[in-house]
């Protein structure tokens, strides 16, 4: 595949993408299940009929091209009807997940200039707080709510066609927001001309989406692996989605995949760790599973081993950012070489640069970066070019994960060059988390590191420094400090240990070294 094939025609709508498939009225889109066994189903042309409906509801009330649409809803079969609509009806989204608190979800109405919220009945709670900087328009689902318009009821009286809004392939699609090691996240701007050179570098090659293929990627709505996996790459290969919503636990999963007779996998390696760790795997029949990939952190090899020894089938790496697509990634068909990310995708430049912006030589140890025109690489961040300046050298977007690369062209990962911690799939600023601790009375001054964990591949750890009075023998003491931090930020980000020092090292002048408490962790064995 070359770069030009990346390319979307001038006017291109996404949604266009899943519409062609809903002239086959047997063609099922969605299958979902929640953890109490119910079940539903959707074809494409249910589906886009209720898309319909809905990008109807939202125009009627004063919504338009253009406009930014903040969207919490979670693994439900509404939320690919409310994403799919607000897409058709040419406005932008904003993915948010369930786990946001008051502080991050202000951030992204104040900062995204967000017009609408769309909301599921539980989590309208989480915006009772929530300054308006304009007047919004607030949608919920699944129950009413004084103050919001019912989606569901006004959707029934919508009509259930709607003409697709012409939007052009640099117009915005998403409004992505991601963790920065300093400061408030950032707001990753994508157009629908992103989301056409990601359908094509992620879809065919790499998930391996056949026809007729059932399809589990296991990502949840809000984070970009959702707009990348299930949503994108599933709908747009006219694949059928599975959907579970519920709790993560192996054997269900496990028992999912053979009741669905799963036939693309997508989850994290912590997903795949947890599942490998079943003891009676060979109970387990996935006859019809031929594609299985790994994405959000790196992958081992003692999860190769056990699924090509249980389910005859290689888990596949693949490496990328919300800033961008799948720009690493190892192909079905590719020799497989065990810890190895895989090679660049094909239309993606990607390479392996040095402090100067040369590319590094064969086993030269250096930064992961994007060549500037590469289709699928972000377009800025929102309203702050400082920070989009900050993260190119030269004609390349740096990643700040680092590796390096094998005479054939392998890569090899290296791990990050900034204080950013990647956990079971989540990145996480150690800002955001210092943040929340700082503000209970028991803490002095903390730092928020890395730590290595067999499991997840790092966690959270945080050195606290107590105020005089607390003890810190006190035994509720972490589980509090833990808590706080699970209310007052999203409760992902909470420090799954937590270390207590009499001081923090630092700089002559004061400054926290986070460095030397981070490579202090690297060196001590791992969490089990
Ligand atoms: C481009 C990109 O890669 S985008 C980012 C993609 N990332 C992902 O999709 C993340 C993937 N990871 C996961 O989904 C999960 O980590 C899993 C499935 C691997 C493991 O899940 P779990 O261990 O059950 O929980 P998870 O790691 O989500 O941690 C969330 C924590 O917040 C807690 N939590 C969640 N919701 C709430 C809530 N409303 N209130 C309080 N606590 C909550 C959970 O209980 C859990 O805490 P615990 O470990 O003390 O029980």
């Amino acid at each position: 595949m070359k770069r030009e094939d990346l390319i979307a025609p001038e006017q291109y709508n996404l949604v266009s993408e899943m519409e062609r498939f809903a002239t086959e009225p047997q063609r099922i889109a969605l299958k979902w299940e929640n953890d109490l066994g119910e079940t539903k189903q959707a074809t494409y042309e249910q589906l886009m009929k209720q898309v319909n409906q809905a990008a109807n509801v939202f125009t009627q009330n004063g919504l338009t091209k253009g406009d930014v649409v903040l969207v919490i809803v979670p693994r439900l079969i509404e939320a690919y009807v409310v994403y799919l609509a607000a897409l058709k009806a040419g406005m932008v989204v904003i993915p948010s997940s369930e786990m946001l608190r008051e502080k991050d979800l202000q951030y992204r109405v104040s900062h995204g200039d967000v017009k609408a919220i769309i909301s599921y009945y539980p989590y309208v709670d989480q915006f009772e707080q929530i300054t308006e900087t304009q007047p919004l328009v607030k949608f919920t689902l699944g129950a009413k709510e004084d103050g919001w318009i019912h989606l569901d009821a006004e959707m029934e009286k919508a009509s259930d066609e709607f003409a697709i809004a012409e939007t052009l392939r640099d117009d915005m699609a998403f409004l992505s927001y991601t963790s920065g090691t300093t400061g408030n996240p950032k707001g990753v701007v994508h157009t629908h001309g992103w989301a056409f050179a990601h359908l094509k570098t992620a879809a065919s090659k790499w998930l391996c989406i056949e026809d007729g293929d059932t399809v589990w990627a296991t990502a949840g709505p809000g984070w970009q692996k959702w707009i990348w996996s299930p949503f994108l790459s599933v709908l747009g290969s006219g694949g059928t989605g599975l959907v579970y919503n519920g709790k993560f636990e192996p054997k269900k999963y496990l028992s999912l995949l053979q009741k669905y007779d799963v036939n693309v996998l997508c989850c994290t390696p912590t997903e795949y760790r947890l599942m490998a760790k079943v003891d009676n795997l060979a109970d387990y029949q996935l006859r019809n599973l031929h594609s299985a990939v790994s994405a959000g952190e790196p992958l081992n090899r003692e999860v190769i081993d056990t699924f090509r020894k249980y389910f005859g089938i290689d888990v596949r790496d693949g490496y990328g950012q919300t800033e961008n697509t799948l720009l690493v990634g190892v192909t079905k068909g590719m020799e497989l070489k065990p810890g190895s990310m895989g090679k660049p995708t094909p239309g993606n430049r990607v390479e392996i640069i040095n402090d100067e912006g040369q590319v590094c030589a064969v086993g030269e140890v250096g930064d992961i970066a994007v060549h500037v025109e590469t289709p699928a690489l972000f377009k800025k961040y929102y309203k702050d070019p400082e920070r989009t300046a900050m993260q190119f050298r030269g004609d390349y977007y740096v990643t700040g994960d680092r590796a390096k690369m094998d005479e054939e062209g392998y890569f090899w990962f290296e791990g990050r060059s900034d204080d950013i911690i990647i956990s079971s799939g989540y990145t996480i600023g150690p800002f955001e988390v210092e943040d929340a601790l700082v503000k209970h009375p028991f803490v002095k001054e903390c730092a928020v590191v890395a730590s290595p964990d067999e499991i997840r591949g790092f966690i959270v750890k945080a050195f606290v420094v107590l105020q005089d009075d607390v003890n810190p023998a006190d035994p509720e003491l972490t589980k509090t400090l833990q808590e706080h931090v699970k209310t007052l930020t999203a409760p992902y980000k909470y420090p799954r240990k937590i270390e207590y020092l009499t001081e923090l090292p630092k700089t002559t002048s004061g400054k926290i070294r986070r460095i030397e408490l981070r490579q202090k962790e690297m060196e001590s064995p791992k969490q089990v």
